[in-house]
């Protein structure tokens, strides 16, 4: 862990590191990404079922790429009412706000008589991919899946890895709430693959989204333009701005909450106060002593850990800004203040009772987050991701004889004569059958 202060002189180049080190580092895995889908794209099922052999250490046939509704619905049985209620308050909650986000379709008519307008329309096929390497995620294939049903996408695949065999039953409950039935036990660079390439048994979607680890991540740009993609979401990240008014071992908690996620989470404190900043760090290492998963969090907070001590909050929310968190906490006496000069963050926690972990089951906004500082110019999955728009214009005689002109003259001054002539042609048949006035 780094433990910085803004009045050391050093500081300025001690923060430039930790920036650069929070952005997506694909080098290394690119060559083998590549690698992989390119046998994925020749080889289709057959490289699908060798990598999940290798990667995932599951030896598969074609025929049991899928699951299958019986197995579906005996994972459902294993889950206990309560699990099942409590998937469904946020299967709820989630459904909720995202249908508040459905936009409005455009149309109207300007001052020449033209009708203008834009439609939104679903896409057709959408592959999400739920990660499951190094824990299973049912939160966040409710967070896939319901804003692309909200959106009206006709066709849902999904792929999961199912490292040894093994499926939380939860998430195949959770893809049954969310009425997604296209399930494939394939993980990581194949299953970005398969999806945006089609195999023998998946037929290609026309976008990918969900979060994954360095090889999701790295496919998921491999094949961008080739299928669309939502933003990259890796490896979690959190900063925790936090006065003294707060307790400790809840800041603790919330920085290791990101931390248990991958050894490459990001966990960040921010704070004006030094004290405060040091008993927040004992307080982390005392959790770490008995949390289950000590290993990978205690690891993620070794290495890429930070705290940082600033001369007051707006300082800390400038350096949040800096940092563009996927995830931003404001625990502090006046949130709103604070967050009135926030401008990159994928999504923020108001106050001291409104933990990120709420925001990742149970708040309703989506889970599906930008990460790697990516939030300076990207936003969490949406029904946005799920939709196109088609703009249409509609006009008739009258309008063309009022902008037509000036159409004829921009297409000659770029040397077009063709799109010259196909609004002059039209303008010349209306002069010819209108009578002279
Ligand atoms: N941003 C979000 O909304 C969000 C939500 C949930 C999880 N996450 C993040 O997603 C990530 C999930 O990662 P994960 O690893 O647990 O699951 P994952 O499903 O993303 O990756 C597992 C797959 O990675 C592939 N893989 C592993 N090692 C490989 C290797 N050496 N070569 C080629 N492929 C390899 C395998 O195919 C395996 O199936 C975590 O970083 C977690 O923080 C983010
Ligand atoms: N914090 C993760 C990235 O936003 C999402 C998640 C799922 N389950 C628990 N947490
Ligand atoms: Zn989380």
């Amino acid at each position: 862990m780094k433990r910085l202060d803004t009045r050391e002189p050093n500081f300025e180049t001690a923060f430039t590191t930790l920036l650069s080190n929070r952005e997506e580092q694909g080098q290394e895995v690119h060559k083998p990404v590549a690698d992989i889908l390119a046998a994925v794209r020749k080889e289709g099922d057959a490289a699908l079922c060798a990598f999940t052999e290798r990667f995932d250490r599951l030896p598969l046939t074609a025929q049991q790429l899928a699951f299958t509704a019986q197995e579906v619905e005996q994972a459902r049985a294993k889950v206990s009412p309560e699990l099942l209620e409590a998937l469904d308050v946020a299967a709820q909650r989630i459904e909720s706000f995202h249908k508040n986000q459905l936009p409005s379709d455009i149309r109207y008519t300007d001052d020449v008589g033209m009708t203008l307008g834009m439609r939104w329309i679903p896409l057709d096929a959408v592959g999400l991919y739920v990660p499951g390497g190094k824990a299973a995620y049912p939160s966040s294939v409710l967070m896939n899946a319901i804003p692309a049903k909200v959106a009206g996408v006709r066709r849902l695949a999904m792929c999961v890895p199912t490292p040894d065999g093994v499926i939380n039953p939860l998430v195949l409950a959770a893809a049954h709430r969310a009425g997604v039935t296209e399930i494939y036990r394939v993980g990581g660079a194949q299953a970005v693959g398969a999806m945006a390439y089609g195999t023998q048994t998946i037929r290609p979607v026309d976008r990918i989204v969900g979060p994954g680890n360095a090889y999701v991540a790295e496919a998921k740009r491999q094949v961008f333009g080739y299928v669309g993609i939502d933003s990259i979401a890796g490896p979690s990240d959190v900063v925790v701005i936090a006065d003294s008014n707060t307790n400790p071992r809840l800041i603790a908690l919330d920085l290791l909450a990101q931390a248990e996620h991958d050894e490459c989470a990001q966990a960040t404190l921010i704070t004006p106060d030094a004290a405060f900043a040091d008993t927040v760090i004992q307080a982390v290492e005392a959790e770490l002593r008995v949390l289950s998963r000590a290993a990978i969090a205690g690891a993620s907070w070794a290495r890429n850990g930070a705290v940082l001590i600033c001369r007051d909050m707006q300082e800390a929310v400038e350096l949040a800004n800096r940092l563009a968190p996927e995830h931003l906490e404001l625990m502090v006496d006046d949130p709103e203040s604070l967050f009135a000069h926030v401008r990159h963050a994928g999504a923020a926690f108001l106050g001291r009772f409104c933990p990120e972990a709420i925001g990742d089951y149970v708040g309703g906004p989506n889970h599906v987050l930008p990460t790697s500082r990516t939030a300076r110019f990207a936003s969490g999955l949406s029904v946005f991701d799920f939709m196109k728009r088609t703009t249409f214009l509609s006009g008739g005689p009258d309008a063309l004889r009022q902008i037509g002109p000036a159409a004829v003259a921009l297409a000659q001054a770029e040397g077009l004569e063709a799109h010259a002539l196909s609004v002059s042609a039209r303008l010349d048949v209306l002069a010819a059958s209108t009578p002279n006035t």
